[in-house]
């Protein structure tokens, strides 16, 4: 980094290579994708990268050689390289929580040497891995069993946040690699139909819970878990010593599940360098490995390895996160996109978006810089989206026709999981042939012209007419495994690491969470008592009025 961050880098939108950029894209005007395509013919097969199994095509971007080459300038003068580099050798870039970030350090293999603070974590992370295959080994083949002797089928994980999206995005995705004789579910939300509803045809005695918070102080978490000991011992009709073999607990914090009942031999460990969005491949992915077993866990890791190395080594022109990243940067600051969409063509990719709507919006939804100044241009985006085709019937609407800009990832597989019925599997050409066709649908729409010339009315030419020039992104792998899962994450993990570096945030903190749960805390009292209402602001003390007339509370 050229200019010191101590002394307060050189606010962004004040370089030079953002204001070559501006320039650009002035020149670049209304360019449309489709004069794009003709002035390039290669660029289909150019604008390509492999990494890994991911297939990735930018060729429908609203971008050029130069828009590229501006794009890693600005990364190479706003030190992203320097900041990857502090990432994986365990420096404390996380400032405002003056903390490590080695999400990388827990996907390192055996062996591997990454310090923080003089000590090398390697070693404990395997001890964990370790310890969580053996665990889940004997969930797995009826070892563990319950306090009455019977085999466990359920797993319930309670957490929320990082300590539920990560497992239960990831149970969805590698549901036709997970024990079918398994019952798995996720508990987060703290409306007690959420418990309600996971337990209520679960027989106790072969119920395990696994109680996931990386701090073991959250409100939530801790209150479902408590009910949920409650409803366990009534179920059991048993004592205090029945919990040991229904409840274990992940966390950072050993006195905190100590102090809730847990015995810390049934802890699985991590560490406060890893951030809660960056946690499922830590002990947080408990839940999953019982479901898929360690072996398929392992292979998982292995992927995310294998995006982290190439994030890590490949040149700036290859780098895929960095390009993914650098693209985001484009569209927000020069096309003023507020949104990006992720649109997964994979039914088991149901949840996939939602998990990275944490990493991605918690990362990067800042408005100050690392050194505290408020910022002036676009940061995060709202991410959002669920799988195609289901989204092709409700609101590709506004994709295809409205008025915003919204880039899209769109990602897709050539096969279908093994264990599909044969008549199932040809409904996957079906699945693919809309993905191709909405990415092609987007960037080229059809003209005035066109839709003219099949003789619809001149009235309604206008409605008909496709403007396209929306910008994709294509990623495509052979199949959804394992190994896959693991190089998608990172790549996004990397992609989001990237913006918060260019936009000078601290990717790793989320203070913009504290204030609504201090809220929260004073206003539940008033909800039970009235007291302290006049204390609340005109809106908020009527509608607290209006709740506690409804329950009947005087
Ligand atoms: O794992 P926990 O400590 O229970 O935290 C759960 C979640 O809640 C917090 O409020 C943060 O916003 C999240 O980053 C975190 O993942």
């Amino acid at each position: 980094m050229s200019d010191t961050p101590a002394n307060g880098r050189t606010p962004l939108d004040r370089t030079p290579q953002w204001a070559a950029l501006g320039k650009h894209r002035a020149e670049l005007g209304d360019q449309h994708l489709r004069e794009l395509f003709a002035a390039d013919p290669d660029r289909g097969s150019r604008y390509t990268l492999q990494v890994g199994d991911l297939f990735i095509d930018y060729s429908k971007h609203l971008v050029t050689d130069r828009t590229l080459d501006l794009l890693r300038q600005l990364a190479a003068a706003t030190g992203v390289a320097e900041l990857r580099d502090a990432m994986f050798r365990g420096e404390k870039i996380n400032t405002t929580e003056d903390r490590a970030v080695l999400h990388t350090a827990l996907r390192a293999p055996r062996g591997a040497v990454v310090e923080v603070d003089g000590e090398n974590v390697v070693p404990a992370v395997h001890a964990v891995l370790d310890k969580m295959a053996d665990f889940s080994e004997r969930v797995r083949s009826g070892v563990w069993t319950g306090h009455t002797g019977k085999r466990i089928r359920n797993v319930v994980n309670i957490g929320i946040g990082g300590s539920d999206l990560g497992p239960a995005m990831a149970y969805e995705v590698l549901r036709s690699y997970t024990d079918r004789d398994l019952t798995v579910r996720f508990v987060s939300n703290v409306d007690g139909a959420d418990l309600h509803e996971a337990v209520r045809d679960l027989d106790a005695a072969e119920t395990l819970f696994i109680v996931a918070s990386k701090t073991f102080t959250t409100i939530e978490t801790v209150t479902n878990a408590v009910a949920a000991r409650s409803w366990l011992l009534e179920q059991l009709g048993a004592g205090e010593e029945a919990v040991a073999k229904h409840f274990v607990a992940l966390s950072t914090n050993a006195q905190g599940v100590a102090d809730f009942g847990i015995d810390t031999a049934n802890m699985f460990e991590f560490w406060d360098w890893v951030g809660g969005r960056y946690s499922y491949d830590s002990a947080i992915g408990l839940s999953l490995m019982i479901a898929i077993g360690s072996e398929r866990f392992q292979e998982m890791l292995a992927g995310f390895r294998l995006v982290d190395e190439h994030f890590r080594t490949a040149p700036a022109e290859q780098n895929a996160p960095l390009l993914l990243g650098l693209l985001g940067v484009w569209y927000g600051a020069f096309f003023d996109a507020q949104a990006h969409a992720v649109l997964p063509y994979s039914h088991y990719l149901s949840k996939f978006t939602a998990y990275l709507q944490q990493l991605d919006m918690e990362s990067n939804g800042k408005s100050v810089d690392r050194e505290g100044r408020p910022i002036d241009w676009q940061t995060g985006p709202v991410v959002w989206g669920t799988p195609g085709t289901n989204g092709q019937h409700a609101y590709y609407q506004l994709l295809h026709q409205g008025t915003k800009v919204i880039p899209a990832d769109f990602l897709g597989f050539a096969r279908p999981v093994d264990d599909l019925r044969a008549g199932l599997v040809a409904q996957h050409d079906l699945l693919m042939a809309n993905f191709f066709a909405q990415t092609q649908a987007l960037a080229f729409g059809k003209t005035a012209e066109e839709v003219a010339a099949e003789g619809v009315p001149a009235e309604l030419v206008p409605h008909k007419t496709f403007r396209g020039n929306h910008p994709t992104t294509t990623i495509l792998a052979d199949e959804l495994t394992p190994h896959v899962l693991g190089q998608l994450i990172a790549l996004y993990e990397h992609k989001v690491f990237v913006q918060g570096a260019v936009w000078n945030i601290d990717s790793f903190d989320q203070w913009g969470v504290e204030l609504g749960k201090v809220l929260a805390k004073k206003i539940e009292p008033v909800l039970l008592t009235g007291e302290g209402g006049e204390a609340l602001d005109a809106s908020t003390a009527s509608l607290v009025g209006r709740y506690r007339e409804l329950r009947g509370r005087k």
